[in-house]
Protein backbone atom coordinates (compact mmCIF):
# COMPACT_ATOMS: atom_id res chain seq x y z
CA UNK A 1 0.00 0.00 0.00
CA UNK A 2 1.77 3.40 -0.54
CA UNK A 3 2.40 5.56 2.13
CA UNK A 4 0.91 9.15 1.03
CA UNK A 5 1.56 11.78 2.78
CA UNK A 6 -1.23 15.45 3.45
CA UNK A 7 0.33 18.26 3.89
CA UNK A 8 -1.03 19.51 6.97
CA UNK A 9 -0.09 22.95 7.63
CA UNK A 10 -3.82 24.48 6.58
CA UNK A 11 -6.46 23.56 4.50
CA UNK A 12 -9.11 20.46 4.37
CA UNK A 13 -6.61 17.96 5.58
CA UNK A 14 -8.95 15.24 7.09
CA UNK A 15 -11.08 15.07 3.89
CA UNK A 16 -7.80 14.33 1.64
CA UNK A 17 -6.53 11.64 4.25
CA UNK A 18 -10.62 9.81 4.28
CA UNK A 19 -9.91 10.51 0.33
CA UNK A 20 -6.61 8.47 -0.29
CA UNK A 21 -7.55 6.03 2.44
CA UNK A 22 -10.66 5.04 0.22
CA UNK A 23 -8.48 5.01 -2.95
CA UNK A 24 -6.50 2.33 -1.58
CA UNK A 25 -3.47 4.02 0.52
CA UNK A 26 -2.10 4.58 3.81
CA UNK A 27 -2.18 8.24 4.42
CA UNK A 28 -0.18 10.31 7.04
CA UNK A 29 -0.30 13.75 8.24
CA UNK A 30 2.94 15.73 7.14
CA UNK A 31 3.66 19.01 9.51
CA UNK A 32 7.35 18.09 9.52
CA UNK A 33 10.76 17.20 7.71
CA UNK A 34 10.96 14.31 9.40
CA UNK A 35 7.27 13.02 8.52
CA UNK A 36 7.88 14.10 4.42
CA UNK A 37 10.85 12.06 4.50
CA UNK A 38 8.70 8.97 5.38
CA UNK A 39 6.29 9.56 2.47
CA UNK A 40 6.26 7.93 -1.18
CA UNK A 41 3.97 11.12 -2.04
CA UNK A 42 2.04 14.14 -1.17
CA UNK A 43 -1.21 15.63 -1.71
CA UNK A 44 -1.25 19.51 -0.45
CA UNK A 45 -5.27 20.31 0.42
CA UNK A 46 -7.00 23.33 -0.55
CA UNK A 47 -6.85 26.50 1.78
CA UNK A 48 -5.21 29.80 1.45
CA UNK A 49 -1.98 29.75 -0.58
CA UNK A 50 -0.71 32.57 1.50
CA UNK A 51 -0.97 30.89 4.92
CA UNK A 52 0.39 27.68 3.70
CA UNK A 53 3.47 29.51 1.96
CA UNK A 54 3.62 31.36 5.42
CA UNK A 55 3.57 28.07 7.86
CA UNK A 56 5.86 26.34 5.22
CA UNK A 57 8.52 28.81 5.92
CA UNK A 58 8.04 29.09 9.64
CA UNK A 59 8.00 24.93 10.37
CA UNK A 60 11.26 24.29 7.76
CA UNK A 61 9.32 22.71 5.36
CA UNK A 62 9.79 24.78 2.36
CA UNK A 63 13.15 23.97 1.00
CA UNK A 64 12.83 20.69 1.92
CA UNK A 65 9.70 20.17 0.20
CA UNK A 66 11.50 22.00 -3.09
CA UNK A 67 13.73 19.14 -2.72
CA UNK A 68 11.28 16.43 -2.55
CA UNK A 69 9.44 17.77 -5.97
CA UNK A 70 12.98 18.29 -7.32
CA UNK A 71 14.12 14.83 -6.55
CA UNK A 72 10.94 13.45 -8.18
CA UNK A 73 8.20 12.90 -5.58
CA UNK A 74 4.74 12.51 -6.89
CA UNK A 75 2.48 15.69 -5.48
CA UNK A 76 -0.98 16.66 -5.99
CA UNK A 77 -2.11 19.98 -4.99
CA UNK A 78 -5.88 21.00 -5.18
CA UNK A 79 -6.57 24.59 -5.66
CA UNK A 80 -4.43 26.25 -3.09
CA UNK A 81 -2.44 23.55 -3.45
CA UNK A 82 -1.80 24.38 -7.20
CA UNK A 83 -0.95 27.68 -6.59
CA UNK A 84 1.73 25.74 -4.08
CA UNK A 85 3.17 23.66 -7.15
CA UNK A 86 3.08 26.09 -10.08
CA UNK A 87 6.32 27.87 -11.21
CA UNK A 88 4.90 31.36 -11.17
CA UNK A 89 1.77 32.92 -9.90
CA UNK A 90 -0.55 35.93 -10.54
CA UNK A 91 -2.11 38.07 -7.74
CA UNK A 92 -0.57 36.38 -5.17
CA UNK A 93 0.58 38.71 -2.13
CA UNK A 94 3.55 40.80 -2.07
CA UNK A 95 6.63 38.50 -1.91
CA UNK A 96 4.44 35.33 -1.94
CA UNK A 97 6.31 32.17 -2.83
CA UNK A 98 5.71 28.63 -4.07
CA UNK A 99 7.18 25.21 -4.01
CA UNK A 100 6.88 25.38 -7.53
CA UNK A 101 7.67 22.33 -10.18
CA UNK A 102 4.47 22.17 -12.92
CA UNK A 103 6.06 24.28 -15.60
CA UNK A 104 3.04 26.99 -15.19
CA UNK A 105 1.42 30.16 -14.63
CA UNK A 106 -1.53 30.20 -11.97
CA UNK A 107 -3.98 32.87 -11.25
CA UNK A 108 -5.29 33.37 -7.70
CA UNK A 109 -9.08 33.81 -6.85
CA UNK A 110 -9.39 33.61 -10.78
CA UNK A 111 -12.82 32.63 -11.31
CA UNK A 112 -13.94 35.53 -8.82
CA UNK A 113 -14.72 36.41 -5.42
CA UNK A 114 -16.09 33.31 -2.35
CA UNK A 115 -19.32 34.10 -3.27
CA UNK A 116 -18.55 33.12 -7.55
CA UNK A 117 -17.85 29.64 -6.19
CA UNK A 118 -19.74 27.05 -8.24
CA UNK A 119 -19.80 23.53 -9.58
CA UNK A 120 -19.31 22.08 -12.81
CA UNK A 121 -19.70 18.62 -14.23
CA UNK A 122 -16.83 18.15 -16.43
CA UNK A 123 -14.08 15.80 -18.10
CA UNK A 124 -11.56 14.72 -16.28
CA UNK A 125 -8.88 12.46 -17.80
CA UNK A 126 -11.57 11.29 -20.00
CA UNK A 127 -13.88 10.22 -17.32
CA UNK A 128 -17.27 12.54 -16.19
CA UNK A 129 -16.39 14.41 -12.82
CA UNK A 130 -18.59 16.48 -11.15
CA UNK A 131 -16.15 19.60 -9.19
CA UNK A 132 -16.43 21.82 -7.03
CA UNK A 133 -14.74 25.61 -6.84
CA UNK A 134 -14.40 27.45 -4.15
CA UNK A 135 -12.73 30.96 -4.86
CA UNK A 136 -10.01 28.67 -7.45
CA UNK A 137 -7.37 29.71 -9.36
CA UNK A 138 -7.14 28.70 -12.84
CA UNK A 139 -4.16 27.86 -15.03
CA UNK A 140 -3.38 30.38 -17.47
CA UNK A 141 -0.86 28.93 -19.58
CA UNK A 142 1.61 25.61 -19.51
CA UNK A 143 4.56 25.22 -20.74
CA UNK A 144 5.56 22.31 -23.59
CA UNK A 145 5.95 19.47 -20.72
CA UNK A 146 2.25 19.67 -18.99
CA UNK A 147 -0.89 17.95 -20.24
CA UNK A 148 -4.06 19.51 -19.81
CA UNK A 149 -6.30 17.00 -18.07
CA UNK A 150 -9.66 19.31 -17.63
CA UNK A 151 -10.96 22.68 -18.75
CA UNK A 152 -14.05 24.50 -17.05
CA UNK A 153 -16.53 26.89 -18.12
CA UNK A 154 -16.33 29.94 -18.84
CA UNK A 155 -14.03 29.99 -21.55
CA UNK A 156 -12.98 26.71 -21.18
CA UNK A 157 -10.49 27.08 -18.51
CA UNK A 158 -7.55 25.00 -17.98
CA UNK A 159 -8.56 23.49 -14.57
CA UNK A 160 -6.24 20.27 -14.41
CA UNK A 161 -3.12 19.46 -14.61
CA UNK A 162 -0.22 17.04 -15.03
CA UNK A 163 3.48 17.12 -15.27
CA UNK A 164 5.70 14.19 -14.70
CA UNK A 165 4.64 12.97 -11.17
CA UNK A 166 3.05 16.28 -10.48
CA UNK A 167 -0.61 16.68 -10.56
CA UNK A 168 -3.07 19.80 -9.94
CA UNK A 169 -6.55 20.51 -9.86
CA UNK A 170 -8.43 23.91 -9.22
CA UNK A 171 -11.35 22.60 -8.10
CA UNK A 172 -11.76 19.78 -4.77
CA UNK A 173 -12.33 16.19 -5.36
CA UNK A 174 -12.22 15.63 -1.76
CA UNK A 175 -15.39 17.29 -1.15
CA UNK A 176 -17.51 15.39 -3.62
CA UNK A 177 -17.22 11.56 -2.56
CA UNK A 178 -15.68 10.53 -5.98
CA UNK A 179 -12.44 8.70 -5.36
CA UNK A 180 -11.93 8.82 -9.14
CA UNK A 181 -9.22 11.76 -9.19
CA UNK A 182 -7.56 10.43 -5.81
CA UNK A 183 -7.76 6.88 -7.62
CA UNK A 184 -5.33 8.77 -10.27
CA UNK A 185 -3.10 10.10 -7.80
CA UNK A 186 -2.31 6.84 -5.99
CA UNK A 187 -1.94 5.07 -9.23
CA UNK A 188 0.85 7.71 -10.18
CA UNK A 189 2.40 6.63 -7.06
CA UNK A 190 2.45 3.48 -7.98
CA UNK A 191 3.87 3.69 -11.53
CA UNK A 192 6.63 5.38 -9.56
N1 LIG B 1 -10.25 26.72 -1.90
C1 LIG B 1 -9.03 27.16 -2.02
O1 LIG B 1 -8.04 26.45 -1.85
C2 LIG B 1 -8.92 28.63 -2.33
C3 LIG B 1 -7.52 29.07 -2.70
C4 LIG B 1 -7.27 30.47 -2.22
N2 LIG B 1 -8.07 31.41 -2.95
C5 LIG B 1 -5.78 30.78 -2.31
O2 LIG B 1 -5.36 31.71 -2.88
O3 LIG B 1 -5.02 30.02 -1.78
Amino acid sequence: MPKIGVLALQGDVREHVHMLEEAGAQAIAVRRPAELDAVEGLVIPGGESTTIWKLAEIFDLLEPLRMRIKDGMPAYGSCAGMIMLADRIQDGIEGQQTIGGIDMVVRRNAFGRQVDSFESDLSFAGADVHAVFIRAPWVESVGSEVEVLATAPPGDRIVAVRQGPLLATSFHPELTGDTRVHEYFVNMVREL
